[in-house]
C-alpha cells in the first residue's frame, strides 16, 4: 500500500513515513515514478508527528511551531508554522519555466484567407513577430516597405543568398522572395513569436529546416466551392489565373497531411479561425515539452 501511496500525493499524516536514508539502505524503484524513493520503515518508537504537538528534544531538529488552524485569519503566521515545520520557506518563483518564444507556420491554398487571418491575429494578439518577406520585384503602388514586403534589388538580393541570410527562398515569375532571418533571431532573442505566412511549396521547404520543432497551420477553407467563390469575389484573377489557382489548390490540398493542425476558415467565420489558431498558440506553449525552433 505504501507502494502504491508514493506515486500519488502524499498527506500530513504521511510525512512520517519518509526519512533520510542511512548508507546502506537501497533505493526502491517504482514503476510510474520518476525517481526511486529511499524508505525506511520506522519502527512504532521512532515515528515522529509533525504537527503542533511534536516533542522535539534534538537540537539538531527544527523548532516546534504551533501550527495554527488552517481557517486562521493569520495566514501569514500558518505560512511561517508550515514552513518552519518543513524546514524551507516556500519560493514565490515561477513552478513552471517560461514559455520558449516559437515559430508558426501559416499556410494553406490560394485565396483561403492565409492574409485576411495574419490580419486579424495581428490585431487581437501581442507579442507576435510576423515576418516580413525580402522581394528584388519593384514596389506596387500602396505598398509600404518593412511592412508588405522588404524591397531589394535583385544584386542584393543575390548577396543575401551567398552570406546565407535567408531562411528559403524562391524564384517566382522572375523575381526572388524569401524569408531574412536576422529579425527573426532579434524577435525571437526578445522573446515574440515568430508567424510566417507562406505557400505551400514554402512550407515544405521550411518543415525541411525545422523539423517539429515549428507549429505547421493548414488553413482551409469549408469546400472546394467556398473557396472557389471566395477567389472570384476578391476579383483579383483573370479567368487564367484563376484556373491555374484552382488546379494547384486542388494539389496543394493533399499536402494537409504534413500539417500539424487544420483549421476551417469558414465564410463568414474568419473570427472563429483567428480564434482557433489563438488557441493553438496558446496550447503549444502549455507544453511541457515545448518545440525549440533555432533559425
Ligand atoms: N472567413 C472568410 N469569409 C469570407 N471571406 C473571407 C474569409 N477569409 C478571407 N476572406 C476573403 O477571401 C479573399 C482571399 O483572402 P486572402 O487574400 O486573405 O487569401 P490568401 O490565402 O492570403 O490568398 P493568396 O495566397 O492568394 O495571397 C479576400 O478577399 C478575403 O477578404
Amino acid at each position: 500500500m505504501l507502494v502504491r501511496r508514493l506515486c500519488t500525493p502524499l498527506t500530513r499524516s504521511d510525512l512520517h513515513l519518509l526519512r533520510p536514508y542511512p548508507k546502506s539502505s537501497k533505493p526502491i524503484s517504482i514503476s510510474n515514478c520518476r525517481k526511486p524513493f529511499y524508505i525506511k520503515t520506522p519502527k512504532p518508537s521512532a515515528i515522529r508527528y509533525i504537527s503542533s504537538t511534536s516533542k522535539m528534544g534534538d537540537a539538531r531538529r527544527p523548532p516546534a511551531v504551533p501550527i495554527p488552524p488552517v481557517d486562521t485569519e493569520n495566514r501569514s503566521e500558518l505560512l511561517r508554522a508550515l514552513e518552519a515545520t518543513l524546514g524551507s520557506s516556500f519560493s514565490s518563483e515561477p513552478l513552471s519555466p517560461p514559455p520558449k518564444p516559437i515559430i508558426i507556420v501559416i499556410s494553406g491554398p490560394s485565396g483561403v484567407g492565409k492574409d485576411a487571418v495574419i490580419k486579424k491575429l495581428r490585431e487581437a494578439r501581442e507579442g507576435i513577430h510576423f515576418v516580413v518577406t525580402a522581394t528584388s520585384r519593384a514596389k506596387r503602388e500602396g505598398e509600404v516597405e518593412g511592412k508588405d514586403y522588404y524591397f531589394v534589388s535583385k544584386e542584393e538580393f543575390l548577396g543575401m543568398i551567398s552570406r546565407n541570410e535567408l531562411l528559403e527562398y524562391a524564384l517566382v515569375y522572375g523575381d526572388y522572395k524569401g524569408i531574412p532571418k536576422q529579425r527573426i533571431r532579434e524577435y525571437m532573442t526578445m522573446g515574440y513569436d515568430i508567424v510566417l505566412r507562406v505557400d505551400i511549396q514554402g512550407a515544405s521547404t521550411l518543415r525541411k529546416i525545422f523539423g517539429d520543432s515549428a507549429v505547421f497551420i493548414f488553413l482551409v477553407a469549408e469546400s472546394e466551392l467556398a473557396l472557389v467563390k471566395r477567389l472570384i469575389d476578391r476579383k483579383t484573377e483573370t479567368k487564367e489565373t484563376l484556373l491555374v489557382r484552382i488546379a494547384t489548390a486542388r494539389e496543394e490540398m493533399n499536402h494537409m497531411k504534413n500539417f500539424d493542425y487544420v483549421v476551417v476558415n469558414a465564410e463568414g467565420k474568419l473570427e472563429d479561425a483567428v480564434k482557433l489558431v489563438e488557441s493553438i498558440i496558446d496550447a503549444e506553449k502549455a507544453k511541457v515539452r515545448q518545440r525549440s525552433a533555432v533559425v
